[in-house]
Formats: C-alpha cells, sequence, structure tokens
C-alpha cells in the first residue's frame, strides 16, 4: 500500500499534513504517535471512512483514494476498530458476517436454503472456522459472544475481518484495554496470521514495547505531519521521536528486548490538540 501526501482538515484543524509512507508486501508496519497526532485519521482515509483533501492511496495497481468503504474491502483491504463492534450471537455468527463480502447466492435463496446457498454455506462456515482455530477461538467457535472474555472480543473482531480473505490487515489498538498475557498472545497470532495467510498488517498501537518487537517498519505521526520512517531499532532513537512521546528528553523509548509485560511502553504524551492550543496560545 502505497500512501502519498494525504492531507486532511477537520474544520480550523489540520489532523493530516501531507503524509506519505509505504507498507511493503508481507510486512507488518506499525502507524504510531501520541494522543490525536493523526492516527485515526490515517486509518479512515485508508479503509474509506474519510476522503482526504488531497493527496492519493494505492495498493498495487487500485487507487483507493476516495472509494467507498465496502469497494476497498472488496479489493484486500480489512479493518477493525478501536472499540469493539460485534453483533449478538455466537463466534462463528459474527464470524460469517465477515464472509458476507464473498457470498455469491442472494439474500432469498439463502433465505430459502436453496441446495446451492446451503452448499456455499458449508464452505463458507468451515473456513470461518479454520480462521477461528487460526486466531485461538477454535474451541469457542459455537459460544455466544456476550461469554467471552474481552481479550476473546478483541479476537473475534480480528478474525472476523480475516473472514474477508484480504491481503492487507488494518488493526486499530489491538490490544487496548488487555492484561499482560493477552497482549502477549495477541502478539503471537498477528505474526502466525502473517506467517499463515501470507499478508500485510498495518497496525496502530500504543503499546511501544510491543510495537517494537513486533513490527518491520514503524511511521511516527505527531501534529499531522511525518517525523520519523524506518526500522524499530532506527526510529527508538530518532531525536524527532523522543521528543514528540516524552518531551524532556530525559527518559528513552523502550527496548524491546527485556521486559515480560510488552504494555510498559511509556504513556502515550500529551494530547497533540492540547499541545496545538498550547503552541497557538503561545
Ligand atoms: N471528526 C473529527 N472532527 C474534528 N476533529 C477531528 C475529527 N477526528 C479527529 N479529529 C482531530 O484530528 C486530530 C487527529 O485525531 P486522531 O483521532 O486521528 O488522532 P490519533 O493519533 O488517532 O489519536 P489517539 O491516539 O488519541 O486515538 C485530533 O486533534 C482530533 O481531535
Amino acid at each position: 500500500m502505497r500512501v502519498e501526501d494525504v492531507t486532511v482538515r477537520f474544520a480550523g484543524l489540520t489532523a493530516l499534513d501531507g503524509v506519505g509512507f509505504t507498507v511493503e508486501p508481507g510486512s507488518i508496519h506499525a502507524l504510531i504517535g501520541p494522543n490525536g497526532a493523526g492516527k485515526s485519521t490515517c486509518f479512515n482515509v485508508l479503509s474509506g471512512v474519510c476522503r482526504p483533501a488531497s493527496g492519493s492511496v494505492h495498493f498495487g495497481d487500485h487507487e483507493l483514494t476516495r472509494l467507498r468503504p465496502h469497494r476497498i474491502a472488496a479489493l484486500g483491504v480489512a479493518r477493525t476498530f478501536q472499540n469493539i463492534v460485534m453483533t449478538a450471537g455466537t463466534v462463528a455468527d459474527n464470524l460469517m458476517l465477515g464472509r458476507h463480502v464473498l457470498t455469491r447466492a442472494g439474500f432469498a435463496a439463502t433465505a430459502l436454503r436453496l441446495p446451492s446457498a446451503v452448499r456455499e454455506q458449508r464452505v463458507h462456515r468451515e473456513r470461518a472456522r479454520e480462521i477461528a482455530e487460526l486466531v485461538g477461538l477454535g474451541r469457542l467457535f459455537d459460544t455466544p459472544v456476550a461469554l467471552l472474555s474481552y481479550g476473546d472480543r478483541k479476537r473475534v473482531e480480528m478474525a472476523r475481518a480475516l473472514c474477508l480473505e484480504p491481503r492487507l490487515l488494518l488493526l486499530d489498538e489491538p490490544v487496548a484495554g488487555m492484561n499482560s498475557a493477552e497482549r502477549q498472545r495477541t502478539a503471537e497470532t498477528v505474526r502466525a496470521v502473517r506467517e499463515e495467510l501470507g499478508l500485510s498488517v498495518l497496525i496502530v498501537e500504543h503499546d511501544m514495547g510491543l510495537v517494537m518487537r513486533l513490527a518491520d517498519a514503524v511511521t511516527v505521526l505527531d501534529f499531522g505531519r511525518r517525523i520519523a520512517d524506518g526500522a524499530p531499532d532506527e526510529v527508538r532513537h530518532d531525536p524527532a521521536v523522543l521528543r514528540a512521546y516524552l518531551g524532556t528528553g530525559k527518559e528513552e523509548v523502550p527496548d524491546p528486548d527485556p521486559g515480560p509485560d510488552p504494555g510498559s511502553g511509556p504513556a502515550p504524551g500529551p494530547d497533540s490538540q492540547e499541545r496545538q492550543e498550547e503552541e497557538h496560545s503561545a
């Protein structure tokens, strides 16, 4: 995916200012930055929820800029959301919703249980079960989502996005609100998904320890601008990144190796809108 010179404005505020980066095929690429830096806005542009004022987004040979979300999904870009969005019913029901885009039989044929539609449903259900197993939900396939732990519900979200058979998975804060063990498990799942399905992953995440361990490449935003882009080791020593996150420069972005708790990264730092306002009033 190639993101070029993307600008988004909300009234007087420039949420993204000429942002560009490339997600290489098969890579895990992280998009990070302090609160309000523009990460969610960027995800919204990539998934068609938000239209940029200028700039472009290409996915392979396809231009995605200004396409509707369902068209982007059909081209192979699936996303999860910061807050869990889930219907009632079982894990299987939720995953089958993810298969909807790929279902050929119409609503009437499915409702009337025509043989061709029943066969197709069976094939989709089998594939949904395989994906559930891949993300560690195999034994919970027929369990109502209301009975799942928070970590497992986040997992259902990821599995549902994978049910679209994407070539690029956009994960919006996949470990937010999780405890240390769940974070670790999710990181392993993301790796397994990449290996098994051979897709690329773009991940927005505040947990710096996890990002630095998991990502092949990192793009850093601050005040809507790209301030760094490169391998995790380059980025974590970049003075602009240290300033954006830590202000004082007295601390360091954490070393990815030690520490059993991947959630031990620095606090996300001051909200960028607050800082922008502070700068304006100064
Ligand atoms: N719909 C909107 N209308 C007006 N301003 C918005 C809108 N969406 C985002 N913003 C502003 O754009 C800026 C970037 O917000 P965005 O949510 O993209 O940041 P973020 O990096 O995802 O932050 P966080 O880490 O807190 O989720 C912020 O100043 C935010 O207040």
